[in-house]
């Protein structure tokens, strides 16, 4: 090996040393990923974040993946001849567009089982409605009717806990079971929450399409890399964020308040985002943690 090759390798070694102490740390416990449709932008990507996943497996971490598809059903809504549309950020969700949402979201669920199976990782996809795992209700908001948008009121982890001590990763769709036992579509954001709060999760990490929570989304250096709950509920209160950050932001919240040790938004975009994030001292995106920052 001539110098340069063993300075590169050295460098490789370095990088596991660094990642020993978290690896420790988070063997054994809960991660829930939720990948957004946003960040399922190429094949290329998906297989780079399923890798990751696959990793965190591989080294003792029990992951469990939430995904959304919100682009991927209004492409098919619009190829049904409708208009997409959206209240408050919540797909507007008729009879049809619930049977296309149910359609695609099994689709992209079956696509990253298959990229799981690929990296060796036996892994099973599910929605609410499998074992009654999530019980909603519908949504109701004032001057609009939704349709068929569901709150979550029950997560039942006996199956999700069952699988995971058998060695499967859940890939878990955003549809959960009504009281007339009809599917209901989730926003996938708030799925990962309650799915990750029923866990007891010690860490819930939001893929998304931008690098982080920003106090200017336009003047990339106002990047926030840590905040505590405190301040999240101020970002909140003060209208700092916005669009789809504003949801995200409070289930964040929600997650740490219901007992999730930590919560993160990450550039699902960024190629190995989630090994950059779990193994490395800064870490990557927004932390959203329980105790203040000192
Ligand atoms: N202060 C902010 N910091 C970061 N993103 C923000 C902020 N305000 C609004 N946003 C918007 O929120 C979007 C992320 O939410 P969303 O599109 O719902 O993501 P996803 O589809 O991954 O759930 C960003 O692309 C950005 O345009
Ligand atoms: C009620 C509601 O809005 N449901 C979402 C579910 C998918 C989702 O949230 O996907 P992303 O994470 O990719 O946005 C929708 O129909 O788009």
């Amino acid at each position: 090996m001539d110098e340069k090759m063993l300075e590169e390798e050295s460098l490789k070694a370095k990088v596991l040393i660094e990642a020993l102490p978290y690896i420790r740390y988070f063997s054994g416990k809960y991660v829930v990923v939720k990948y957004g449709g946003s960040a399922m932008l190429d094949a290329e990507l998906q297989k780079n974040v399923i890798r990751d996943v696959a990793l965190l497996k591989l080294i003792g971490m029990k992951p469990i993946i939430v995904h959304g598809g919100g682009k991927e059903i209004s492409k098919w809504v619009k190829l049904s001849g409708k208009e997409p549309e959206f209240y408050n950020g919540l797909r507007v969700t008729d009879k049809d567009t619930m049977e296309i949402a149910e359609m695609v979201l099994f689709k992209v669920n079956q696509e990253l089982v298959a990229m799981m199976a690929q990296q060796g990782i036996k892994a099973v996809g599910l929605s609410g409605k499998d074992a009654e795992m999530m019980r909603v209700e519908k949504k109701e908001v004032p001057g609009k009717d939704l349709g068929y948008v569901g709150n979550v009121t029950e997560v039942n982890t006996d199956l999700l806990e069952a699988l995971i001590e058998d060695d499967f990763v859940p890939v878990i769709s955003p549809i959960g079971l009504g009281e007339d036992y009809a599917g209901y579509n989730i926003n996938a954001d708030d799925t990962a929450c309650a799915i990750a709060s029923a866990l007891n999760a010690e860490k819930l990490v939001f893929l998304t399409d931008i690098e982080g929570v920003f106090i200017d989304p336009e003047d990339k250096s106002t990047l926030i890399s840590e905040m505590d709950l405190t301040q999240a509920h101020e970002f909140v209160d003060k209208g700092v964020v916005g669009g789809g950050m504003l949801p995200k932001l409070k289930n964040c919240i929600e997650a740490i308040e219901n007992g999730v040790a930590r919560v993160h938004i990450l550039d699902g975009r960024l190629d190995h985002c989630l090994l950059l994030e779990f193994f490395t001292q800064k870490g990557i995106g927004t932390a959203i943690l329980k105790d203040p920052i000192f």
